[in-house]
């Protein structure tokens, strides 16, 4: 799968066996066996060894990620010299602010990077972050992003939408995938999928996420429904080329282009 086809990208602790064992048996895109923050200090070294033998087994046809911890910290060299060679698909890298951060770690470990934009710095220098050697995607941070801002944790997203939609210009115009960040109520169904909802109108690819219940929601959202697909099909049908009339309304080139790659995506995901 293409990682801009990926709707729901599951984070787990890499120290916990159980998690890893239920990512498996999940609709989930992409699995991101999380290094850093889901994972206590002494346990970091546990839990690299846990990912090394995750990745070995494999996790079929979704695509693999593991999140590293930040440059500077104890464990972040080791992380990235042991991911070179792994099935890891992607490498995540957190608090990115430079895009030498991306460039170290790709030239080292040899994996794509998906750089996690969580500080006023990351969004300043998003733009330079995307169009730099090695990265292949961008995620948001909302909660680092949110204490990085001042922001009160229970105050929804209009103080993040300037950084979202910032995010979003910066992946769009490299090219690379985009996904918002994860949605911390575990037991708030209709939050989460309002949430989905808003991010996939902000033109986000996909959500990350930090619970098995939240992946059907996620692939329901950035899904395309049956009927947006089968909008889609009769306009590829109908278009002749240039300007004209479908269904009340005018297309062009780009709306035919817009309905291809839908039904690709829908073809990515088996929909
Ligand atoms: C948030 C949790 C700690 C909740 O754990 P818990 O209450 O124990 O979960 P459940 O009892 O409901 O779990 C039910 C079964 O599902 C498995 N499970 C739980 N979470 C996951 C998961 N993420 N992936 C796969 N499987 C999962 C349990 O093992 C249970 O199965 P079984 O054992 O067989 O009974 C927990 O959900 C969790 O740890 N979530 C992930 C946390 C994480 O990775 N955080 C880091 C990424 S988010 C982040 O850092 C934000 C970002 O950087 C930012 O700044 O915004
Ligand atoms: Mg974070």
């Amino acid at each position: 799968m293409l990682l801009r086809h990926a709707r729901s990208l599951l984070f787990l602790p890499a120290s916990n066996p159980r998690a890893i064992a239920k990512a498996r048996t999940l609709p989930c895109d992409m699995v991101i066996l999380d290094l850093e923050d889901a994972v206590a200090d002494d346990r970091k070294a546990e839990a690299l060894d846990r990912a090394l033998e995750a990745l070995g087994e494999g996790f079929g046809l979704r695509l693999a990620a593991v999140r590293i911890n930040v440059e500077g910290a104890a464990t972040h060299g080791r992380e990235m010299i042991a991911l070179k060679g792994t099935a890891a698909d992607y490498v995540v890298l957190p608090k990115v602010e430079h895009p030498k951060q991306v460039k170290d770690v790709f030239s080292v470990s040899q994996k794509p990077v998906i750089a996690m934009i969580e500080s006023a710095r990351g969004v300043l220098a998003a733009n330079a972050i995307a169009a730099g050697e090695g990265c292949a995607g961008l995620f948001m941070g909302n909660n680092d992003l949110r204490r990085d801002l001042g922001l009160p944790d229970n105050a929804g997203r209009a103080g993040l939408g300037l950084a979202m939609q910032t995010v979003v210009l910066a992946a769009r115009a490299s090219g690379i995938a985009v996904f918002d960040g994860v949605f911390n109520r575990l037991d708030d169904e209709a939050g989460l999928e309002a949430e989905c909802a808003e991010g996939h109108a902000l033109g986000f690819d996909g959500k990350t996420l930090i619970h098995p219940a939240q992946v059907p929601v996620a692939n329901q959202v950035f899904g395309p429904d049956a009927q947006a697909l089968a909008d889609a099909r009769r306009l590829i049908e109908a278009a002749t080329g240039g300007a004209e009339r479908f269904e009340g309304r005018m297309i062009e080139t780009m709306h035919v282009e817009q309905a291809k790659a839908l039904v690709a995506r829908a073809e990515a995901v088996g929909e």
